[in-house]
């Protein structure tokens, strides 16, 4: 007897301003290796094949997405224009859009501004989740610098045991209702909105543990001015 495919979807935020990066248009429209960042990060989810279907998130003012990754992507992707002023609000705006429609589905949660994430990442996420049937999980990579705590970003008040420090990485897996649920309680709450930057730490301020699966360096968070060139060079590696 053939078993029921487990029903996965990938959302990707892309409704940041990127004012760190310091470009023109949101950084998710600048090209990377003549193709827009936007692009590279839709296509490793539309070509993964544990991925089912792909959405974008996008601010209600977006005037780029139409003109500069819509032709490139083809409509198998669908556009949710609900983004909000922060992460979290961006993501529980566009779950709560999704839940509607799906039942029994993991959700993957992945930032634009990570275009070197790769299929082989992906699928690592989505196997271990499912067969250690965690609650749900994140990729992420063990510290390798030692890690200073200072609480008036001049002095150091002590030195973190990096053991037990992993850096979070996006896609994060879980199942799209209770993510919903557990985002739009705690962002109720401006306090605790204020400490939720990623889907996990909504799940861990639920109670529960997500599962860290561990992820690769190239996977980086374009951010300043300088991780463009990065993201180039990772993009070209991983293309070789
Ligand atoms: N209100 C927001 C803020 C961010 N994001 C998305 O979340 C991802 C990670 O956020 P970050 O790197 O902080 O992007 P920005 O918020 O755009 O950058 P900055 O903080 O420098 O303005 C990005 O793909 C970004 O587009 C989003 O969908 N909605
Ligand atoms: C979700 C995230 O990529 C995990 O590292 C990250 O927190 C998003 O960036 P932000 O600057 O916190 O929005």
């Amino acid at each position: 007897m053939s078993q029921a495919k487990t029903s996965v979807v990938a959302l990707i935020c892309a409704a940041g301003q990127g004012e760190r990066a310091g470009t023109p248009l949101p950084k998710q429209y600048k090209e990377l290796n003549g193709v827009p960042m936007l692009v590279h990060t839709i296509m490793a989810f539309l070509k993964c094949d544990v991925v089912q279907e792909v959405y974008v998130v996008l601010s209600p003012k977006d005037a780029w997405y139409d003109v500069l990754v819509a032709p490139l992507v083809g409509d198998a992707v669908k556009a949710i224009r609900v983004g909000g002023e922060t992460r979290a609000q961006s993501v529980c705006h566009a779950l709560g859009v999704l839940d509607d429609s799906h039942d029994d589905t993991w959700v993957m949660v992945h930032d634009a501004a990570r275009p070197c994430i790769q299929g082989s990442f992906i699928k690592k996420l989505h196997d271990e989740v499912l067969q250690r049937d965690a609650i749900g999980g994140l990729l992420a990579v063990p510290m390798v610098d030692t890690v200073k705590y200072s609480e008036d970003e001049v002095q150091v008040k002590k030195t973190l045991d990096r053991k037990k420090l992993w850096a979070a990485q996006t896609p994060q897996m879980f199942k799209l209702d209770v993510l919903y649920n557990a985002l739009s309680d705690a962002l109720v709450d401006e306090t605790i909105a204020a400490g939720i930057t990623d889907e996990a730490s909504v799940m861990e301020w639920a109670g529960v543990s997500p599962l860290l699966v561990q992820g690769e360096v190239a996977n980086l968070k374009v951010t300043y001015p300088h991780d463009f060139k990065l993201a180039e060079f990772w993009l070209t590696q991983m293309k070789a």
